[in-house]
């Protein structure tokens, strides 16, 4: 099993530093919960893990091997996916179409779906017809089916009631068990922590509570409170 390695990642964006010195470590199999306020700089964060933009210090590495020098597409060929905020599926095709940018082939498909029964049902809808719950497993799907060994989610669960969010955790745990280590920036704190091995809370642009087992911190009210509201 592989790990993806942060030691003193700083990144910054415009006038300077927006998440400083961070040590993580993402192992294949697990769930690392990523929560703290909005302006943290937890998107910063993982777009510098997936290559969108560049880390300006510490390293980035993969079983040992630094890939700070390495494109987005050259992580991405490494096995790290990334969703990324919002909903990131192409509307006007359908299910099938959506999920054949990742899958490649029809019997591709197939095998995703068997994860994902709710949208056997819909495969031949247009995707914009879908709920927002919907066109998130869709989104999660496709992810699925590039069979990445690292998955980095960042708020899947905007818009969404967590009612809606909580239909989706299961894949995620899914995802874990098959195998794939997945970074989870999350704004239902517990939800997240709910479903994690390990957690860590950034706060103001650092690490405020280093990476540790999530029943730690599913315990802590102090803890929670500053992973909400940084205060
Ligand atoms: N494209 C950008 N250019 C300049 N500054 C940015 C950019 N994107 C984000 N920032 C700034 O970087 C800091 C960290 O933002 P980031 O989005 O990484 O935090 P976050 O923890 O993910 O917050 P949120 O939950 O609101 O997305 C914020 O101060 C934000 O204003």
């Amino acid at each position: 099993m592989s790990e993806l390695h942060l030691s003193g990642v700083t990144v910054s964006r415009g006038a300077g530093p927006v998440v400083s010195d961070v040590d993580l470590t993402l192992r294949q199999g697990e769930i690392l919960a990523l929560v703290g306020p909005n302006g943290a700089g937890k998107t910063s964060l993982l777009e510098s893990i997936s290559g969108v933009i560049g880390h300006s210090g510490g390293d980035i590495a993969i079983d040992g091997e630094s890939i700070a020098k390495w494109k987005r597409v050259q992580r991405s060929r490494a096995g790290i996916a990334h969703i990324e905020q919002g909903r990131a599926i192409f509307p006007s095709l359908t299910v099938r179409e959506n999920l054949l940018l990742t899958a490649k082939t029809d019997a591709a498909v197939q095998e995703v779906l068997a994860s994902f029964p709710e949208l056997q049902k819909r495969i031949d809808s247009q995707a914009v017809l879908l709920s927002g719950g919907e066109q998130q497993m869709v989104v999660l799907a496709r992810a699925f089916a590039s069979r990445p060994r690292f998955l980095l989610i960042d708020e899947m669960s905007l818009g969404l009631a967590p009612v809606v969010f909580m239909r989706l955790l299961p894949l995620i745990q899914q995802f874990a068990e098959s195998g794939v280590g997945v970074l989870l920036v999350e704004q239902f704190t517990h939800l997240a922590l709910g479903i994690a091995n390990d957690a860590m809370v950034v706060s103001s642009g650092r690490v405020s509570h280093a990476q540790a087992p999530a029943a730690a911190l599913r315990d802590d009210e102090a803890m929670l409170r500053q992973a909400y509201l940084g205060g």
